[in-house]
């Protein structure tokens, strides 16, 4: 048996405001564990659920957990992709559809991909650099550490890390691998810390934390292909169908924010005293403010802390 532990975030929240709809299709881009999935799959009595991920290890846990959902025969259906949510459009035409009753994002990393050393994801266990979230995927952790060079590298720990010591920790990087290779997570996570100063060190969380945060969204491309993927999944909302995103990072938000406002806003002329059909807006918020954890699941999962949910709805 697989297990995949993962404790969902804002679960009743995103798939709530769904509002699903006997009979619709819906779907999960981040299936991870499949807790939001599962969730949803328990409001329907038919209708269709499909499951993206990229990581083969969700995928084939999933296949176990959720084998009676995945029959064929059975009401509601489960059907699993293993893919990137980039390839949303492209993967459903496959299955023959082009729309779809709602849609929902969960981003980030799940916690078997944090907590099983060999991912090379954190820095608590010591493993070689690799932090892909997709392993037939060819660039990794150890690429971009060893390969990049020191802008590249500064560049990404200022904007996916806010990492205000970006310069000094690509310099240490630098001067390390002109030596040898880096080629494990304490190994980067020592030069991390070496090139901190010591009162800065003593502040805050793990030293190594922001950078590993902007190592590991480079790595995916995770702020690439999310406008990709949202701009695809708004187009295949179905009138009257709604699009949940749950965000970890400023970034991601900021991506999600400004892309519903692109969508749910339009630049009317002056005086029109009815808006014609073809210059409406094709998306209205259902939440002006981005929904936040309750002080409930605040205490009970960590990961909560910096969730922000938005949804949308096709008009
Ligand atoms: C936070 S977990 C999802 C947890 C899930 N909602 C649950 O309740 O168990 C995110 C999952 O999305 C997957 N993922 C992240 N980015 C992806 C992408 N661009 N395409 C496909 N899967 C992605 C990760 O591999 C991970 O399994």
């Amino acid at each position: 048996m697989t297990e995949f532990e993962h404790t969902s975030v804002l679960l009743h929240e995103t798939i709530d405001n769904l509002a699903p709809k006997d009979g619709g299709i819906y779907v999960d881009c981040t299936f991870g564990g499949g807790g939001h999935a599962a969730y949803l799959l328990s409001k329907l009595t038919n209708g269709t659920v499909i499951g993206f991920d990229q990581d083969s290890y969700a995928i084939s846990a999933a296949q176990e957990k959720f084998q009676t959902n995945l029959r064929e025969d059975h009401q509601p259906h489960l059907q699993l992709v293993k893919a990137n949510f980039s390839q949303l459009a492209p993967e459903l035409a496959k299955l023959g559809i082009d729309g779809v009753d709602g849609i929902y994002y969960d981003l980030g990393v799940s916690s078997p991909q944090f907590d099983q050393p060999e991912r090379g994801f954190s820095y608590r266990f010591d493993a070689k650099l690799d932090m892909r979230m997709d392993r037939d995927q060819r660039l990794s952790a150890y690429e971009i550490v060893n390969e990049w060079d020191f802008n590249e590298l500064v560049r990404i720990l200022y904007r996916y890390g806010d990492e205000k010591f970006a310069k000094q920790i690509a310099r240490q990087i630098e001067k390390a691998r002109a030596i040898a290779p880096i080629e494990t997570t304490f190994q980067l996570s020592d030069l991390i810390k070496a090139a901190i100063p010591a009162y800065a060190r003593r502040t805050g969380g793990h030293p190594a934390k922001k950078s590993f945060q902007a190592i590991r969204i480079a790595v995916n491309n995770e702020l690439g292909v999310l406008s990709e993927s949202l701009e695809a999944a708004i187009k295949l909302l179905k009138p009257g169908g709604r699009i949940s995103v749950i965000t970890f990072q400023s970034d991601e938000d900021r991506i999600v924010k400004q892309l519903f406002k692109k969508y749910s806003e339009v630049d009317l002329p002056r005086g029109l005293p009815v808006i014609p059909d073809d210059l409406k807006p094709p998306l209205k918020l259902v939440n002006r403010k981005p929904i936040l954890a309750t002080e409930e699941e605040l205490a009970n999962n960590k990961r909560s802390h910096s969730a922000k949910l938005r949804v949308a709805e096709k008009i």
